[in-house]
């Protein structure tokens, strides 16, 4: 069943940029890091989480770009014809971490059905804001937006609070995308990870690789970045990357950094340390299909003792 997962050898790169509160800044920075590691052989790369503006609740409406109606006017997102033109000129697949987005009342739905849902916005202003990601050709075409399904709202006392729900609307799917050379890849944001049924569902679905751009802290990172990674690796039998921003101790928001990417035995094969840098991985045809032959789970699931997450899920709205 897996034999046909990763169709052929191909480099991923994560690239952890040192991302500023100057959002053309961000975007040149990301240009050159980009085609840096496609100089270093990269097929498909991986931006950071919120790569184009600081993060934090307080920032989203400031830094917000508007996709929708797709394509967008470079007024309305310079960020999207940056990250597509880049992909044109870099001959690589694009995962551009995420940026904010701003939908109005009854926008209309996402170029994979994530449809904007009006829901009045959390200000009064009757607009909604996303954290959401999207995914280039080497064309330049948009094959993908992923809008983070899990917001991140946490209180560890005396550590860390964050209520993304403050502002931000979550999205409803489940972000599978077919690249023809090398097969499915799926892309979710940072505490989706932390809900494994997602990373099933598209692994069960057919997928090789699991991708989060993502930005945790200096607590929750060091408790459970790496270990995130490997799990979703381990449960799954896939390869794994997650993208973070480097540190910037100046900035509001301390992200762990740390990206690294993951083989389908949970084996970190890189990982940075909380600089910027880029990873660049070559991900093994044959080698998922090798891991689940040692360890078969895929023939040993008991779906009549418990059910199959995957026959569920939500791909369109
Ligand atoms: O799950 C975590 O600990 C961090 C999540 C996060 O930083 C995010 O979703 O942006």
């Amino acid at each position: 069943m897996s034999s046909q997962l990763l169709k052929k050898s191909v480099k991923l790169a994560l690239v952890q940029l040192a991302c500023t509160a100057d959002k053309a800044h961000n975007l040149s920075h990301a240009r050159t890091k980009v085609l840096e590691a496609t100089k270093r052989g990269a097929h498909i790369v991986v931006l950071p989480e919120c790569f184009n503006s600081p993060y934090g609740t307080k920032f989203f409406p400031q830094y917000a770009e508007t996709l929708l109606p797709s394509p967008p006017t470079e007024a309305q997102s310079p960020t999207f014809h940056a990250l597509s033109r880049l992909a044109r000129e870099a001959g690589a697949y694009i995962v551009g971490g995420s940026i904010p987005e701003v939908v109005d009342e009854g926008g209309k739905g996402g170029k994979d059905g994530d449809k904007g849902k009006g829901k009045g916005g959390k200000d009064g202003t009757g607009r909604v804001w996303y954290n959401t990601s999207l995914t280039f050709a080497p064309s330049g075409e948009l094959l993908a937006t992923h809008r983070k399904v899990h917001l991140f709202d946490i209180d560890i006392p005396g550590k860390i609070k964050f209520k993304e729900s403050d502002i931000l609307s979550p999205g409803n799917k489940i972000t599978l995308i077919d690249i023809p050379e090398y097969g499915k890849i799926a892309v979710a944001i940072c505490y989706d990870i932390r809900f494994p049924e997602l990373a099933t569902i598209a692994a069960r679905k057919g997928a090789f690789l699991l991708l989060y751009p993502g930005a945790f802290n200096l607590t929750t990172g060091a408790l459970h970045w790496e270990l995130q990674a490997r799990a979703r690796a381990m449960d799954n039998q896939v390869y794994v990357g997650l993208c973070s921003p480097s540190r910037d101790m100046e900035a509001e928001y301390h992200a762990w950094g740390h990206s690294l990417v993951v083989g389908p035995n949970a084996e970190v094969l890189e990982q940075l340390d909380e600089k910027e840098g880029i990873v660049v991985v070559e991900l093994v045809q044959g080698r998922i299909d090798e891991v689940r032959k040692g360890i078969p789970l895929y023939t040993q699931r008991r779906f009549d003792v418990y059910p199959d997450v995957s026959e569920g899920g939500k791909f369109e709205e």
